[in-house]
């Protein structure tokens, strides 16, 4: 049996104890490359989650090396130095966590060159190579993992000189896996065009397609949730369900990316990818086992029963003051709002609306899934005014899965009210930290685990059912309403929430202990 199909009966179970306590089921040498290491997301994300397996002693130093690769012309100290800041805590580091720092960044070795030459690319080999031969591993056995952090723009060229250069050089059990980063095209053509540059170079079980919000802790919850309670089994269908949100919320703006994001909008950079994966986790049928292919062939049947999107389904916002950005142009017709209805053609989700709402410079940070029920019928305590039960799985902050019910008020009268059964991280699991959604993800590449990455055929799907509203958008047939920074977004948002058949609990509020 083959090494990557050993991985994958391996994460069959789901066991009890901790991802980060098992054991690295793979050894040999592990030069891990972080291509784009001068970065925003290689300084805030990539090394600090490696950084974070460092300190778990899953990234056992006498097997371990890891490369920077940039075009900058910079130094080994010099990298170190600039990635110093993003590993040492920032409320003052103890002389432990500060050696900690310095032992990490001694793995870790800068090579410049360019993205689209050879030159540079033989010179990370020669490198990579070194550390191999150093560490004693036999020709071929040593595992090579590419992370891309770059903009999608460069992914063939790169992939194409990893593979010309740089791959593991025989198969002896060691392998070559490439993680390339959203957003995976602009829409349904450029995306496939990308994914056939890259499936030519390599096997789909070498390409890990990341999507953070599948690294998240209660993301990854929602499979034992809906499986394992029988609860929710009977009643996670149109008989009872009345709708889904599914909601992504930022208190800031484009702040400093606005170039990025006016070529995107919030529909690509937000909805198309982590809101969509989410709900296919909340819609997906019971996939067979865990294992990662029977889970995405589940996922990819939902996407394929989405309904085209109408466009009196669709409510778009850019918030006032977005085109200040000097690199955001003055008629940028970009949203950086939109809440959308997705419709499911299936016999379990027939009638049932999934409101998928994102928006940047809102009045919160949140991210959470609302699923309402329906009514209770002939309801005998007329408590239909007290709200709808709901049961509500808090992303961020703070983790939280709570169910919004009708209890009898405490005291001598018989009346009804609206109160919650609560489950909240903070609370419940004091002392156990939550891993970063990218320390999973990174740690699932090592151990070839693609369970929690996007399949090539879901990416696809995923852009079908965007891609004719985003080229409305593109042609400027759909416009944003303006709405205010610090705001939920605009009226018209709330206003289709309604009509899709939302109730808002009049005078319940509820503040979770640990938000
Ligand atoms: N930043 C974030 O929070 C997130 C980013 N992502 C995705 O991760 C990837 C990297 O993002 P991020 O780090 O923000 O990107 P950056 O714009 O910081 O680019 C990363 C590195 O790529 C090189 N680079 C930049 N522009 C070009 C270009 N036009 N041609 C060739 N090389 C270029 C630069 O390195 P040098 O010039 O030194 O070679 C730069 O340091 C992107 O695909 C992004 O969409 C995904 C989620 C979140
Ligand atoms: O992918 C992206 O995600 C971040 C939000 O990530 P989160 O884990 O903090 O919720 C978002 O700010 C960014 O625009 C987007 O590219």
């Amino acid at each position: 049996m083959g090494t990557n199909e050993w991985h994958v009966e391996r994460r069959d179970s789901i066991g009890t104890e901790s991802p980060v306590a098992r054991e690295v089921l793979e050894t040999g040498t592990l030069s891990i490359v972080v291509l784009g290491a001068s970065g925003d997301l290689a300084k805030k994300k990539t090394f600090p989650a490696l950084f974070h397996l460092y300190k778990q002693e899953l990234l056992p130093p006498d097997e371990v090396h890891i490369f920077g690769y940039a075009r900058s012309k910079i130094s080994d100290d010099e990298l170190r130095n600039k990635l110093r800041s993003y590993l040492v805590p920032e409320k003052g580091a103890s002389p432990k966590q500060l050696d900690d720092v310095s032992k990490f960044l001694q793995l870790v070795k800068y090579v410049s060159g360019p993205y689209d030459s050879e030159d540079g690319f033989r010179l990370l080999d020669k490198e990579i190579s070194e550390h191999e031969y150093l560490k004693n591993s036999k020709e071929g056995s040593s595992r090579r993992l590419f992370y891309l952090a770059l903009p999608p723009s460069v992914y063939p060229s790169v992939c194409k000189m990893i593979k010309t250069c740089c791959m593991n050089k025989s198969d002896l059990g060691g392998w070559t896996r490439v993680v390339v980063e959203k957003p995976f095209g602009r829409d349904l053509e450029s995306a496939e065009e990308l994914s056939t540059q890259i499936g030519e170079l390599f096997e789909e079980p070498q390409i890990y397609r990341i999507d953070h919000y599948l690294g998240k802790e209660l993301v990854q919850n929602m499979l034992v949730l809906r499986f394992a309670n029988r609860f929710f089994l009977p009643l996670w269908n149109h008989n009872h369900i009345d709708n889904v949100q599914i909601v992504f919320r930022e208190d800031f703006g484009t702040d400093g990316r606005g170039g990025y994001f006016d070529q995107y909008g919030i529909i690509r950079d937000i909805i198309q990818n982590h809101l969509l994966q989410v709900l296919c986790l909340i819609a997906m049928e019971k996939p067979v086992s865990l294992k990662p292919e029977h889970i995405r062939d589940e996922k990819v049947k939902v996407l394929e029963s989405v309904l085209p999107i109408r466009d009196d389904e669709v409510v778009l916002g850019q918030y006032e003051g977005y085109r200040d950005d000097p690199t955001v142009p003055d008629d940028s017709n970009t949203p950086t709002f939109a809440t959308t209805i997705l419709r499911i053609h299936n016999e379990r989700w027939e009638g049932v609306p999934f409101i998928v709402k994102a928006g940047k410079a809102l009045n919160s940070r949140k991210a959470e899934i609302r699923v309402q029920f329906k009514d209770v019928p002939g309801d005998i305590f007329r408590s239909k005014k007290q709200g709808r039960n709901e049961f509500v799985i808090r992303l961020q902050p703070s983790e939280a899965i709570y169910m919004k019910l009708t209890v009898k008020q405490p005291g001598l009268e018989m009346s009804a009210v609206q109160s919650e059964l609560d489950l909240s991280y903070g609370q419940r699991y004091q002392g156990i930290t939550i891993p970063e959604a990218y320390e999973r993800l990174i740690l699932d590449t090592i151990r070839g685990d693609q369970q929690h990455f996007v399949r090539r055929d879901e990416l696809k799907a995923s852009w079908q059912i965007f891609t004719p509203l985003l080229h409305k958008i593109d042609r400027g047939e759909l416009k944003p309403v303006p709405y205010k920074p610090g705001s939920r977004g605009p009226a018209e948002a709330d206003e289709l929430l309604e009509k899709a058949g939302y109730v808002q609990t009049h005078g319940y509020i509820w503040i979770p202990p640990t938000l």
